[in-house]
């Protein structure tokens, strides 16, 4: 599959003289395919933004590659920009214009044919309000409008960071059927965002930065699959057999977990081995189901350890088999964690 968006071993270190230097972006690496969604994930001040606006030429990297539709930027950027709609901060719009006005006036110093405002409002559902004045739009609204705007240059590639800042679980729904709306017309979304319930239900892949370094990435089941760790669900007919259960099964060396009314088991390597070792003893099973993981316990494993400076989580997770692995180092590949 053809890479829309490809970032290899990006370095970004802020200097200052009040706040000193602070490494934002740590050999960061990113890669998104054509016709996508990808959600960019990380904790606050893992280096998102920082990512996003160095990608689109605001903020100049210490070193690393990027490239956006085969061409490297940012020398290419002024190649590709017309191919690249991007929110990467609140737009501020005038509250006296209409939606209507407020494109028309992008349109006309874009060079883009008048048309698309039309076509835009109708894509983020603003038709029928266009021509109120912006000042009584929901937030909802005001970010659908942005995107508009940014939609009207028919971009191949929208990057969008946060676009569900802020918004009430209908804004938030309305947000999910624009994305897929635009995944369906073949456009690639990059989507960064900390509402992980939202990314697991829109998103095809996904990116998980930490301490600017990538520490995930792939399709979000392959993602989730990894980090199931294997764990089967153990149910048994009688609540009150679950201590001897868990007993038996520990000395027949797998890690049990205890739950009120389950156990959950790892290191199995076939779940007839747990049937068979608790028949023995006549216990009998009544579930037996792989432990399935969200996006958020995903995340949380991945990222949720306090910093320690000096130390950064070295471990590249990447799910996409046959496809390069990054740039960390192969003796952390275990989920272990380097300096
Ligand atoms: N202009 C700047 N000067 C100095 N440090 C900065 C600057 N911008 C960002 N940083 C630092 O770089 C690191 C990454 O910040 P960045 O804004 O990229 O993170 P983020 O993942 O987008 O966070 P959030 O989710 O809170 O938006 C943080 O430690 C931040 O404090």
């Amino acid at each position: 599959m053809a890479a829309v968006l490809e970032i290899e071993g990006l370095q970004k270190t802020y200097r200052s003289r009040r706040r000193g230097t602070r490494r934002a972006l740590d050999g960061f690496d990113m890669r998104v395919e054509a016709g996508q969604v990808h959600g960019f994930l990380g904790p606050n001040g893992s280096g998102k933004t920082t990512t996003l606006r160095t990608l689109l030429g605001l903020i100049r990297p210490n070193g690393g590659r990027m490239a956006i539709l085969g061409q490297e930027v940012p020398a290419a950027l002024p190649r590709v920009a017309r191919q690249v709609g991007a929110i990467v901060e609140s737009p501020q719009f005038f509250p006296h214009f209409s939606a209507r006005d407020t494109l028309s006036l992008l349109t006309g110093a874009g060079g883009v044919p008048e048309r698309r405002v039309t076509e835009v409002l109708e894509l983020v559902g603003l038709r029928e309000r266009a021509k109120d004045r912006v000042k009584t739009y929901s937030l909802g609204m005001k970010q659908r409008l942005a995107v508009a705007s940014a939609l009207l240059k028919e971009p191949k590639l929208l990057i969008l960071d946060e676009p569900a800042n802020g918004l009430d679980p209908g804004g938030i729904r309305e947000m999910r059927t624009l994305m897929r709306n635009l995944s369906a017309s073949g456009m690639t979304v990059v989507l960064s965002s900390h509402i992980l319930g939202e990314v697991q239900l829109i998103c095809d892949s996904v990116t998980i930065i930490s301490l600017g370094r990538r520490v995930a990435f792939g399709p979000v089941s392959a993602v989730l699959a990894q980090h199931s760790g294997g764990g089967l669900r153990v149910r048994l007919e009688a609540v009150t057999d679950l201590p001897v259960a868990a007993d038996l099964l520990t000395r027949s060396g797998v890690r049990v977990t205890p739950q009120d009314d389950h156990l959950l088991v790892y290191g199995v390597d076939k779940p007839s081995a747990v049937t068979r070792t608790l028949a023995g003893a006549d216990l009998f099973v009544s579930e037996l189901a792989p432990v399935e993981v969200d996006l958020e316990s995903v995340f949380l494993e991945l990222t949720g350890t306090a910093p320690v400076p000096g130390q950064h989580r070295q471990v590249d997770q990447s799910v996409v088999l046959g496809e390069r692995t990054g740039s960390a180092p192969s003796d952390s590949a275990a989920g272990g964690w380097g300096v």
